[in-house]
């Protein structure tokens, strides 16, 4: 399937793909569970991830047919015993496998980190693979139309607990802990499913289920496929990840994502978006958007809602004050409405990352068109994006009620100065990191910006109670931000990179001895301690937590074992 082409660029008229009744059905039973089990410990994405045992129209009636009250709610007896007899359990459907590059310590793990204490954390964390790798049930591949699962063939490593399918962006960070524990046949196997999710749907989707197929995740294929080939040199796992990477381009760039924004030279510049394919309650969150939706009056301010909430989770950052207009009213979400930093700086890399892999692969044309493609899009991102009296890129915002519009006039005024962590995302991207002024300037700007924490990046300055926002610290934004600064050549930028990593790995550390597990997010203010806000309950596991720590370790960031939490005063 290709992507649609919308009539309009507005967010409340553009494609819609169609959901299947599996879905549809789920829903429904997502929305009786609420009813009949009451929002304690509800999380209603348990109710989309089971699967049929048997035909869905069987399991429909056998639905149709349990006794009603006059008031139609369902005992919570004759509930249970519903879902216990037509349905197989979340997850069930995906079986737990031994990666077959595993070995309990590998040779050349982390060669350099000498430290007991911390090695033997390290191994902990990387016999986490095993506990976070699955493959797709043999049941899936038979019947596919009683799963949400999608059949992908190869392994997959999960992010873990509720979030029991692959992801799209967590794969970055769980990639960089595989080549840190040199399982390069797993990390590959990743790749490929990836790319088979664009070779079916056009795009990489936001996690391997039916209900994800409306929309994708922050871009960072061209980033696996570049880390592993550097890595492993295999030529042939390049060229065999190219197309799907030319698609991809595509797919940001197509009449939905892509805008045009008349810069103060009057030239012309090409920006990307977010745009999920969708305007309804997001299936995993039904209960929840529909909740949310039920203060706007009319359909179409909904259905414009469900497609920014939708297009919110496409973002990564679901949800943040950073896409609302009222950041207290998650009905003001505006996200089709903002260029984001972060997005272009992901595909400029992909741009980058194209160039040098069609390059390596012998296509000097298509080499030459990404490098063009990069340079336009490097100024496109200085000219709307970059402040520099803040020294730092901005977000910007199309005008109000012209998000439809194909074209639009930069004012400086449209540039969001509230300060996030994605503001210093570019600094990974080499065309700006290999700048030596300019990393100077961005990192003055990142030690004034409120947002280093006593363990870490701060999301954002404001505590909204969205998960996306202070004082969560996610380990991607660690990563991205600590790399960048490393990899300038600036020993100042080293050293405030080493600093902010240490913080990060202790606080990762101290966290995972009390609590014994690793996860998905940090309270940065207080040091062994996990982040909470947003939807959902806070989750272990955890991929990309995991991978980060694993990257830092070998990018030797290193954790003195006998620094504990009351040292954190001193940084
Ligand atoms: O169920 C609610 C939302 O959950 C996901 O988002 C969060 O977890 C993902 C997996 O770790 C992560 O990629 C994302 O950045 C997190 O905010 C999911 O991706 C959303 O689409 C979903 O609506």
């Amino acid at each position: 399937m290709s992507t649609p082409t919308p009539t309009s660029t507005c967010s409340n008229s553009g494609p819609v793909v169609p959901k299947t009744p599996l879905i549809t059905f789920l829903e429904i039973i997502q929305k009786t569970a609420l009813n009949t089990l009451g929002p304690k410990n509800f999380d209603p994405k348990l109710y989309v991830d089971l699967s049929l045992k048997s035909n869905l129209s069987i399991t429909q009636n056998a639905f149709d047919d349990l006794p009603r009250t006059p008031n139609g709610s369902v005992s919570v007896t004759d509930f249970n015993g519903f879902i216990q007899n037509y349905f197989n359990g979340a997850g069930e459907d995906l079986v737990y496998t031994e990666p077959v590059d595993f070995v309990p310590e590998p040779e050349g793990f982390l060669p350099d980190v000498m430290n007991r204490e911390v090695r033997a954390w390290a191994l902990e964390v990387h016999s986490l693979w095993k506990n976070l790798s699955r493959k797709v049930s043999d049941r899936v591949l038979d019947r596919p139309e009683f799963h949400t699962l999608l059949p992908l063939t190869k392994p997959v490593i999960i992010p873990g607990s509720r979030f029991r399918e692959v992801y799209y962006w967590d794969s970055y960070w769980v990639i960089r802990g595989l080549l840190a524990s040199k399982m390069y046949e797993t990390a590959k196997g990743i790749v490929t499913n990836l790319i088979s999710l664009i070779d079916e749907f056009g795009h990489v989707l936001n996690g391997a289920r039916a209900y994800y197929t409306n929309r994708s995740e922050p871009p960072l294929l061209s980033a696996m496929v570049y880390d592993i080939y550097t890595r492993t040199g295999d030529v042939d796992f390049a060229i065999k990840s190219l197309p799907a990477l030319l698609k991809e381009h595509k797919f940001w760039n197509s009449e939905i994502h892509s805008v045009i924004i008349h810069d103060a030279e009057g030239c012309n510049r090409t920006l990307s978006r977010y745009y999920a394919m969708w305007n309804k309650p997001r299936p995993e969150s039904s209960t929840i958007d529909i909740e949310t939706a039920s203060k706007l009056m009319n359909d179409s301010a909904k259905q414009h809602l469900y497609r920014e909430l939708a297009s919110t989770a496409e973002s990564g950052w679901d949800f943040s004050t950073r896409w609302m207009r009222n950041g207290s009213d998650l009905t003001t979400l505006a996200t089709t409405s903002i260029m984001p930093v972060d997005l272009n700086a992901f595909i400029l890399k992909m741009e980058l990352d194209i160039a040098f892999l069609a390059n390596a692969t012998g296509d000097c044309t298509i080499s030459v068109h990404f490098h063009e493609a990069a340079q336009a899009r490097k100024q496109a991102m200085n000219s709307v994006f970059w402040n520099a009296e803040m020294g730092q890129w901005l977000d910007y915002w199309l005008s109000n009620g012209t998000a439809c519009k194909q074209g639009h006039t930069w004012e400086a005024s449209n540039q969001n100065r509230n300060i996030f962590a994605s503001n210093f995302v570019p600094l990974w991207i080499e065309l700006f990191n290999s700048d030596r002024t300019l990393v100077e300037q961005v990192m003055r700007s990142l030690q004034s910006s409120g947002l280093i924490r006593a363990v870490g990046i701060a999301t954002s300055l404001t505590n909204s109670g969205q998960q996306w926002d202070f004082p969560n610290g996610w380990a991607p934004l660690q990563h991205m931000i600590v790399e960048g600064l490393a990899r300038s050549g600036s020993k100042e930028a080293r050293s405030m990179a080493e600093d902010i990593a240490v913080r990060w790995i202790r606080t990762n550390y101290i966290a995972y001895k009390k609590s014994g597990a690793m996860h998905e997010k940090y309270d940065v203010e207080k040091c062994g301690e996990f982040g909470g806000g947003g939807e959902y309950i806070p989750q272990t596991g955890f991929g990309w937590s995991n991978g980060v720590v694993l990257a830092f370790l070998e990018d030797n960031f290193f954790l003195c074992a006998d620094q504990t939490c009351q040292e954190e005063e001193s940084f």
